[in-house]
């Protein structure tokens, strides 16, 4: 019994997490294909195996690191990348320079400016960001200095955010004529609820660290100057249990976001069976824990 249950689930998750990919393959090439060619900065990607931790850096602090086309690709190839790293435990996303992000790259923006070319860039946005959104990884923005328009969008695609005292988000799309066009808006009500997303997408407010902590938006706030050293730190203190077990945990968090609640209840018990008699579950036991 138990193992139909097993064959059940996994095609269940793996449909949900592969959503955006197989259903707009061709969109998705095609998106690539335009975005590509409109160049300026760039994004790296620096796994460390000691720690399990990655950090995605925007590179584009002339331009307040806005996300050309070419970086838009970057980003795509650099979550397919963290998707196959087995031994990582968590992610950082920060920016170079003074600026997090100031969304997209009016440059770029003025050689798509067409609704199917928006439509294109939109859908590529959609797929890498979601698939940010359910790395098994724990996932933390470092939001220092402002956030703008795209920018507050990328915020929303990991699971924390830890703001630097200069740091401020703003969902300023409405005053550019437009949405949330990388899915923010819609992570952005599963964040803070209807009301506030509301709120933040009609006002474009600035929201300022102080008040980013306030309405449960960031999780910490870090002084600028060791802002890097402390959200590290924040995140080792989430990461000390095996990499196993952390996956493990935030594919809990996956399935419940995406499931059924009777699905979500299955990958469960799918996920915690390999874990019960295995290696950390054993040393644990050898140790004679005490929570005291
Ligand atoms: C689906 C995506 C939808 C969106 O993202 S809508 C939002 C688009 N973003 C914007 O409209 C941001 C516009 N920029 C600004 O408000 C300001 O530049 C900003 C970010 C507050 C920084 O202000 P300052 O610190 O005074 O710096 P500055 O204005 O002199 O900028 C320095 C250089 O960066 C450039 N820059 C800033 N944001 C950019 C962007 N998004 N795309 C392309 N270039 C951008 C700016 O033009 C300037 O370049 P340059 O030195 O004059 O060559």
């Amino acid at each position: 019994m138990i193992s139909i249950g097993l064959k059940k689930i996994r095609p269940i998750l793996q449909f949900n997490l592969r959503l955006y990919q197989s259903l707009s393959k061709s969109t998705l090439n095609e998106a690539i294909e335009k975005l590509k060619p409109l160049k300026g900065g760039h994004i790296s990607l620096v796994k460390d195996e000691a720690s399990g931790i990655a950090t995605i850096t925007l590179e584009h602090a002339e331009k307040k690191n806005a996300l050309s086309g070419q970086m838009m690709v970057e980003f795509a190839d650099i979550v397919e990348d963290l998707k196959l790293w087995e031994s990582g435990k968590g992610l950082i996303l920060r920016g170079s320079g003074d600026t997090f992000c100031s969304g997209g790259d009016l440059n770029t923006v003025k050689n798509i400016n067409n609704p199917c070319d928006g439509l294109l860039m939109s859908t590529l946005m959609h797929s890498t960001l979601n698939q940010l959104y359910c790395l098994p990884l724990v996932t933390v923005t470092l939001v220092h200095g402002k956030a703008i328009g795209g920018g507050s969008e990328l915020t929303t695609a990991t699971d924390f955010r830890v703001f630097s005292n200069t740091g401020e988000t703003s969902f300023v799309q409405g005053k550019m004529g437009v949405v949330t066009g990388w899915g923010g808006g819609t992570r952005l009500v599963h964040l803070l609820g209807p009301r506030l997303a509301l709120y933040l997408m009609t006002s474009c407010k600035k929201v300022s660290s102080e008040e980013a902590l306030n309405i449960g938006l960031s999780d910490s706030t870090v002084p600028v100057d060791s802002r890097y050293e402390d959200t590290l730190n924040w995140l080792h203190q989430l990461i000390k249990h095996d990499s196993e077990v952390i996956n493990a945990m935030k594919n809990i968090v996956i399935g419940a976001r995406n499931l059924t609640l009777e699905e979500s209840f299955l990958n469960e018990r799918t996920l915690f069976s390999p874990l019960w008699g295995g290696p950390a579950n054993m040393r644990a036991l050898k140790k004679n824990v005490k929570h005291k």
